[in-house]
């Protein structure tokens, strides 16, 4: 299994009182369990794995077994004592009962943010808190706008799906949004490192899953909503509804939100906290009912540049800001121009942000990124069907000859949206070839087989323009024979796993990283004397 990072805590901070956290959170013993006082907590953890000597033990009912199955772990890991729920205590009862205090509550999981937020001293604030939703585009428009923040003289941590930054130290991620005790302990010891700031990428299944309780953002931004983690939600108005909790008083204090497309019009609507529109289309999504909204920000004099854009964002005062933007694609602009009413929402000064926006990179690993010339080859994040269409069309404006796109879908992840990825493949693309995303404990060929079904539907329905669509598996043999086989004119997008370097087949991890498979191939392709 992948391994769990270890995220930063302060190093310094005075221990609380167990008995004054068991009375600010209404947390009561259990009368089989050692008595709470003189007990001192310096920390707080919802897994055993991360778990340090000192620590306040969460212990959860999971999707999978309860917490405190693991709380002897964790106790010989060094915690002082439990939190869990009545079921959990009981769980630790009948496994012969700790030596150390075990304090009920009806919600652990719920309370968990709480009490880091005790035993961490709300580190927000000394900072400026950003949160970024939605269904794509959080990683980038995070990187951006750590970007603009740097440019202006500040220091944001970062938490996000590539990486977390602490103290300007970048470390990989596991998740998305980490569990809250993780979040505010990190931002805690971004605040003793002296970050300014704190930008981070808030998924759906952290605020679903209290991940980001307690923490109260100066600003939270929202990109689009699309079908995705549909498994986890049920369906579009549940994953619509979970989303729109993050655009209220009890998360955040102000919004910005891109009103591009319907879900973002009905969000900006129904936020229960001020919010300020932003329109990135010239043609915003016909399909509104209420296409009608009159936005605070737009883009405006959008031109494409090499590998990116250039565009001028307009604001409701008659502000004007240029941006130059060496990401390629549409969304791109999106995220640049959310990210840049962020940092205007959040308090920067309009002339400060006017230079400090001028020229963005985003350097965002295994996004768009352009790994090859002839054939041009890109690696990128999109891992579901409207990614994938904006990632080929973006691509195919400055493709002289074909388009090819390796993909394939996540294993044990939203069987629905596979059939789906393989009919846009082969509707947008010129050759598809199909191969194994991340299976994990999935059967490979069978993920591979639905895709295919798609893509090949898809083929057999327009034979004028029909896609060629292959099945090449292990992921490495499919980039290298698109590498291979690809003209120079040609481009290959090799779609999905993005910034990964871990491949989770059947339980074990691999090796593989799509930009040094692309490498390896175009090496090859050049031949012993290149
Ligand atoms: C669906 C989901 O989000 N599951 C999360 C959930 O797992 P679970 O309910 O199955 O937990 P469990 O295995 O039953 O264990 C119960 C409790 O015992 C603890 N435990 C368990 C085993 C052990 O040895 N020691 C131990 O302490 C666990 O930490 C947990 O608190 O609680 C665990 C920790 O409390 C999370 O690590 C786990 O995230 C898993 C790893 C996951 O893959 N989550 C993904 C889907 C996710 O959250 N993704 C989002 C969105 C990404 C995107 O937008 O693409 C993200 O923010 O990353
Ligand atoms: N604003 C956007 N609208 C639609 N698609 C986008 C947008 N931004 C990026 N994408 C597409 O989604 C992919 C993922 O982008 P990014 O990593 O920024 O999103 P994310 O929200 O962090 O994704 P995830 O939550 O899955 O980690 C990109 O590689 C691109 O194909």
């Amino acid at each position: 299994m992948t391994t769990t990072p270890t995220h930063p805590r302060p190093a310094d901070l005075p221990p609380r009182a167990l008995s004054d956290l068991a009375d600010a959170h209404a947390l009561v013993r259990d009368e089989r369990s050692p008595s709470p006082q003189g007990v001192q907590v310096s920390g707080v953890t919802l897994a055993t794995a991360s778990a340090h000597p000192g620590d306040l033990f969460v212990a959860v009912p999971g999707l999978r077994s309860h917490g405190a199955r693991y709380a002897d772990q964790a106790r010989h890991a060094g915690v002082v004592a439990i939190v869990t729920d009545q079921a959990g205590a009981d769980l630790i009862a009948q496994d012969g009962g700790l030596a150390i205090p075990v304090l009920c509550h009806p919600e652990p999981r719920a309370i968990a943010a709480a009490l880091a937020a005790d035993v961490y001293r709300e580190p927000w604030r000394e900072m400026t808190t950003t949160g970024v939703t939605g269904t794509n585009g959080k990683t980038t428009t995070t990187f951006l706008l750590a970007e603009i923040l740097a440019n202006l003289g500040r220091r944001a941590g970062l938490i996000g799906t590539v990486e977390t930054r602490v103290g300007g130290v970048a470390e990989p991620s596991r998740l998305t949004t980490p569990e809250a005790p993780d979040v505010i302990g990190m931002l805690a010891a971004m605040r003793a490192a002296g970050d300014t700031d704190l930008v981070m990428e808030v998924s759906s299944h952290a605020i679903a899953l209290h991940r980001v309780d307690a923490l109260p953002f100066d600003v939270v931004g929202f990109t689009h909503l699309t079908a995705d983690h549909l498994d986890f939600h049920g369906d579009l108005e549940s994953y619509f509804g979970v989303k729109a909790q993050l655009f209220t008083p009890a998360h955040a204090r102000r919004g910005v939100v891109c009103v591009d497309e319907e879900w973002g019009r009905r969000l900006a609507a129904e936020a229960t906290i001020p919010v300020v529109t932003l329109a990135t289309l010239e043609h915003p999504d016909a399909t509104g009912s209420d296409g009608a909204i009159d936005p605070d920000w737009r883009v405006a004099e959008r031109s494409l540049r090499d590998q990116g854009s250039r565009f001028a964002l307009l604001g409701p005062r008659g502000e004007r800001i240029e941006v130059d933007l060496s990401l390629p694609g549409d969304f791109n602009v999106s995220n640049a121009a959310l990210a840049v009413v962020l940092a205007l929402t959040a308090g920067a000064d309009l002339e400060a942000v006017r230079g400090a926006a001028a020229h963005l990179t985003g350097g965002v690993p295994g996004r768009m990124e352009v790994v090859g010339t002839s054939p041009r080859c890109v690696v990128d994040f999109a891992h579901n069907a409207d990614a994938l269409t904006r990632a080929i069309r973006t691509l195919r404006q400055t493709t002289a000859g074909r388009l090819w796109v390796v993909f394939g879908a996540t294993g044990d992840r939203d069987p629905s949206k596979r059939e789906e990825m393989g009919r846009t493949a082969a509707r947008e693309a010129d050759v598809v070839v199909v191969t194994d995303d991340d299976p994990h404990g999935e059967d490979a060929a069978r993920i591979r087989a639905a895709v295919l079904r798609g893509a090949r539907g898809e083929a057999e329905s327009d034979a004028a323009r029909a896609a060629q669509v292959l099945e090449i598996a292990p992921r490495a043999a499919a980039i290298e024979h698109a590498v291979i086989q690809a003209a120079p004119e040609d481009t290959v997008l090799i779609a999905g796993r993005g910034h990964e370097t871990i491949q989770e087949v059947a339980g074990v991890d691999l090796d593989l990283d799509d930009r040094h498979e692309v490498r390896v191939a175009l090496t090859r392709r050049k031949g012993p004397d290149a």
